[in-house]
C-alpha cells in the first residue's frame, strides 16, 4: 500500500490548460457552541506548536489536564452569544467572501479558476478543501489564507497544514503561497472606505482604537513581525485618511494564558481611557477579515462594557470588511498576479 494518495490521470498534462484553485482559508470555528464541539475544536487549536510555544510536554499536562476540562464549557457560552441561524459567523462570512470572489473571477474573466473555503482548525477542513479542488481538476493552486498581516501563528500554521497534506500526494500541484496583504492599496483603502463611512455618519470620535489580535511578545521577541506589520496597516490607514495621529492608537486583543502579550492591551486601555477625559472612542480591528467571537463578543460586548464601567460614554465598533465590495475587489487584487 503506497502512503501517496492516488490521481487517475497526470493533473499536469496540457500546461496552458490548467485551471487555478484557489483555497480561501481563515481561522475556523467549532461545529456548535456547545462544550464537546468546544473541546474538538480548542484541542486541535491548542495542539497547534505555532500556537502555543512552551515545551510539548509540559503543554500537553497542562491542555488535557487543565485547559480542555475549564475552557470548553466557559467559550460555548461565549460562542452561543454570537451564533446565528447561519451558524459561525466567521464561517458563513468567509463562506460568502469565496462565493463573491468566485462571481468576480468569473466577471472578470477568469471562467478557469474556482474558489473554494477551508478552515485551518475545524470544518471545512484544508484536507477536505484541496481534495474539492483536485476533484474539480483544478491542478495550478493558489492558498489565500485571509490574514492580512502575517504571523507565525495564523499564515505560518495555514502553511503547516497545507504541507501537511500534500506531502501525502502524488502528484503535488503547481502552488502559490499569499503570506499577507497589509500594504496592498486595494486593502488600505477598503480600510479607509469604512471608517470615512463611519464617520460621516457618527462624527470624529475622541479616539480611534485600531484593536489587533495579540499574541505572546515571546513571539515577538523571536522574529515574528505580525506587531511591526500592524503598526504599519495603521499608520497606512492614517495617511489614507489625513487623520491626526494623536487621534489614533494601536492596541491588542483576546490574551491569552498568564505570559505577558503584545502591548498596549486593548481592554487595559478602555479602562485608562476615562481616566484622561476620553469618553468618546470608535474600535476597528483589520487583523480580522471577517466578524467573529473575538469582534462580535469580545469587542462588541466584553470592551464595550469595560469601557462603560470606566466612565466611557459612546462606543461604536467599526465591523469588519467581512464581504465588502471593495474587501472582495481588493482581495481580487491580491491574487491577480498569480493567476
Ligand atoms: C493561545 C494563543 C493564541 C494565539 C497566539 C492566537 C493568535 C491569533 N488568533 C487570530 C485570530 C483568531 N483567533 C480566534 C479565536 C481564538 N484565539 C485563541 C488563541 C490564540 N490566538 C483562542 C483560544 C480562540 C478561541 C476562542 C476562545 O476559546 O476564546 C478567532 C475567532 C474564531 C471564531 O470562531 O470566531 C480568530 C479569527 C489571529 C489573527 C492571531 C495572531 C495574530
Ligand atoms: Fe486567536
Ligand atoms: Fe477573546
Amino acid at each position: 500500500m503506497s502512503r501517496f494518495s492516488a490521481v487517475t490521470d497526470n493533473p499536469h498534462d496540457g500546461r496552458f490548460n490548467q485551471k487555478t484553485g484557489i483555497l480561501l482559508t481563515n481561522l475556523g470555528s467549532p461545529d456548535a457552541p456547545t462544550p464537546a464541539a468546544l473541546r474538538t475544536y480548542l484541542r486541535e487549536f491548542l495542539s497547534d506548536p505555532r500556537i502555543v510555544e512552551i515545551p510539548r510536554l509540559v503543554w500537553m499536562v497542562i491542555l488535557h489536564g487543565i485547559i480542555l476540562r475549564v475552557r470548553p464549557k466557559r467559550s460555548a457560552k461565549l460562542y452561543e452569544s454570537i451564533w446565528t441561524e447561519n451558524g459561525s459567523p466567521l464561517t458563513h462570512i468567509t463562506r460568502q467572501q469565496s462565493l463573491k470572489l468566485n462571481t468576480l473571477l468569473k466577471e472578470q474573466g477568469y471562467a478557469n479558476t474556482e474558489v473554494v473555503m477551508a478552515m485551518r482548525y475545524g470544518n471545512p477542513s484544508i484536507e477536505a478543501g484541496l481534495e474539492a479542488l483536485r476533484d474539480k481538476g483544478l491542478t495550478r493552486i493558489i492558498i489565500l489564507p485571509m490574514y492580512p498581516q502575517y504571523s507565525s501563528p495564523t499564515t505560518g500554521s495555514t502553511f503547516d497544514a497545507v504541507s501537511n497534506v500534500l506531502r501525502k500526494w502524488r502528484w503535488v500541484p503547481e502552488l502559490h503561497f499569499v503570506n499577507g496583504y497589509h500594504k496592498n492599496t486595494r486593502y488600505i483603502e477598503s480600510l479607509a472606505n469604512s471608517i470615512s463611512e463611519d464617520l460621516e455618519k457618527n462624527g470624529m470620535p475622541q479616539k480611534l482604537v485600531f484593536s489587533y489580535h495579540g499574541m505572546p511578545k515571546l513571539f515577538l521577541d523571536r522574529g515574528d513581525p505580525y506587531h511591526c506589520l500592524c503598526l504599519q496597516t495603521t499608520r497606512l490607514v492614517v495617511e489614507k485618511l489625513g487623520l491626526d495621529k494623536d487621534k489614533v492608537i494601536s492596541t491588542f486583543q483576546s490574551r491569552f494564558g498568564k505570559a505577558e502579550w503584545l502591548k498596549p492591551y486593548t481592554d487595559a486601555t478602555l479602562a485608562a481611557l476615562p481616566d484622561e477625559n476620553i469618553t468618546d472612542v470608535a474600535i476597528i480591528s483589520p487583523a480580522f477579515s471577517a466578524d467573529c467571537l473575538e469582534t462580535l463578543e469580545e469587542l462588541e460586548e466584553e470592551n464595550r462594557e469595560i469601557f462603560e464601567n470606566a466612565g466611557g460614554e459612546k462606543y461604536r465598533y467599526i465591523a469588519a470588511l467581512n464581504d465588502r465590495d471593495d474587501h472582495i475587489d481588493a482581495i481580487f487584487d491580491v491574487i491577480k498576479p498569480m493567476l
